[in-house]
C-alpha cells in the first residue's frame, strides 16, 4: 500500500505533510510510523509529521472548532504536541497551494491548541499565535552550564535561556542530548531555547525541540523568545504599542509581534518542496 505524501519547511524546520481529509488513511498515526517517515536516512526526514486533516473526523481534539483544517501534529519521535508554529505556517501553505482554502482570506486552522488564524502574503505566512503565558523563573542546564531561563506557554511549553554564545563548541555545546530541566516544572517536557542578543529588538537562537533533538528553528520558540526578550528589555506584559523582534535562527529569520492586545504574531517563509508517495 502506499500514500501520498509532501514534504515542506519553515525556515528549515522540516515536516512531512500527510494527506487524510477524511481520516480513513492514517488510522491513529501510529508512532513508529511517524519515527520511519521522519528517518532522514531510511524515511523521508523530518522534524515532524503533519496529517492534513478536516476537524470534523478529528473526534474529540476537534470538537467545538469552527474550522474546515485540523493540523494534527506530531515529533518525529511520534510524540504529540499541543501545538507547532512553523509547522502550521507549512500546513496552510499547502491548503493554498492545492485550493483547499482561499489564500485572499484569513486560514482558521484548528489545533490541539485551539484555532489559529493564517495569513498567506507572497513568500510570507503569518500565524496569529494567540495570548503568551509568561510562567514565572526556572532553570536549564548541559553538563556542567547551568543558566536561569524564563517559563512561557505558547500552547506548548518552553523554556528561554539567556547565554554568552550560540557556538556549538562552548558551554552550550552541540545539543547532541536533551538539556536538563525541572520536571516538576515540565512534567510533559520542554522545548529548550538558548538566546543571544544581535542588535536592537534583534535575537539569535537555537532550540533542543521536545521529541525532536536540535532543530534549525522553532517557530513558537521564537515566539517564547521574543517574548522573554522583551520582559528582559523591561517591557512589563502586553506592549502599549505592537513591538516586533527580529529572531534568528540556524535555519533562516522570523519576525515576531507581541500585539498590543496581547496576541503574538510570528512571520516567516514556508514552502512545499516536494510531493510523492510513500510505502512507509
Ligand atoms: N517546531 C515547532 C514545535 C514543535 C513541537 C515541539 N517540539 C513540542 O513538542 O512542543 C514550532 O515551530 O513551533
Amino acid at each position: 500500500m502506499t500514500y501520498p505524501f509532501l514534504k515542506g519547511h519553515g525556515t528549515e524546520n522540516d515536516f512531512v505533510l500527510l494527506p487524510d481529509h477524511d481520516g480513513s488513511v492514517h488510522g491513529d498515526l501510529d508512532p513508529a510510523r511517524v519515527r520511519a517517515l521522519c528517518d532522514r536516512r531510511a524515511g523521508i526526514g523530518g522534524d515532524g509529521v503533519l496529517r492534513v486533516i478536516r476537524t470534523a473526523a478529528m473526534g474529540d481534539a476537534g470538537r467545538g472548532q469552527d474550522a474546515e483544517w485540523f493540523m494534527d501534529y506530531r515529533n518525529s519521535d511520534g510524540s504529540v504536541s499541543e501545538m507547532c508554529g512553523n509547522g502550521i505556517r507549512v500546513f496552510a501553505r499547502h491548503l493554498v497551494d492545492e485550493g483547499l482554502v482561499d489564500g485572499s482570506a484569513p486560514i482558521p486552522v484548528a489545533t490541539r491548541d485551539g484555532i489559529k488564524v493564517l495569513r498567506v502574503e507572497g513568500d510570507l505566512v503569518t500565524a496569529d499565535m494567540g495570548r503568551p503565558k509568561v510562567l514565572g523563573e526556572t532553570a536549564v542546564s548541559v553538563g556542567e552550564a547551568r543558566w536561569p531561563a524564563r517559563h512561557v506557554d505558547m500552547g506548548n511549553p518552553h523554556a528561554v535561556a539567556f547565554v554568552d554564545s550560540l557556538d556549538a563548541h562552548g558551554p552550550v555545546g552541540p545539543l547532541l542530548d536533551e538539556p536538563s530541566y525541572d520536571a516538576s516544572t515540565y512534567p510533559e517536557g520542554v522545548n529548550v531555547e538558548f538566546v543571544v542578543r544581535a542588535g536592537e529588538r534583534h535575537v539569535a537562537m537555537r532550540v533542543h525541540e521536545r521529541g525532536s533533538g536540535e532543530t534549525r528553528s522553532c517557530g513558537t520558540g521564537a515566539c517564547a523568545v521574543m517574548v522573554a526578550s522583551a520582559l528582559a528589555d523591561g517591557v512589563s506584559g502586553p506592549p502599549a504599542e505592537d513591538l516586533t523582534y527580529r529572531v534568528d535562527v540556524p535555519g533562516g529569520t522570523l519576525r515576531i509581534t507581541w500585539t498590543a492586545d496581547d496576541r503574538v504574531l510570528l512571520t516567516g517563509p514556508a514552502v512545499v518542496v516536494a510531493s510523492g508517495t510513500t510505502a512507509l
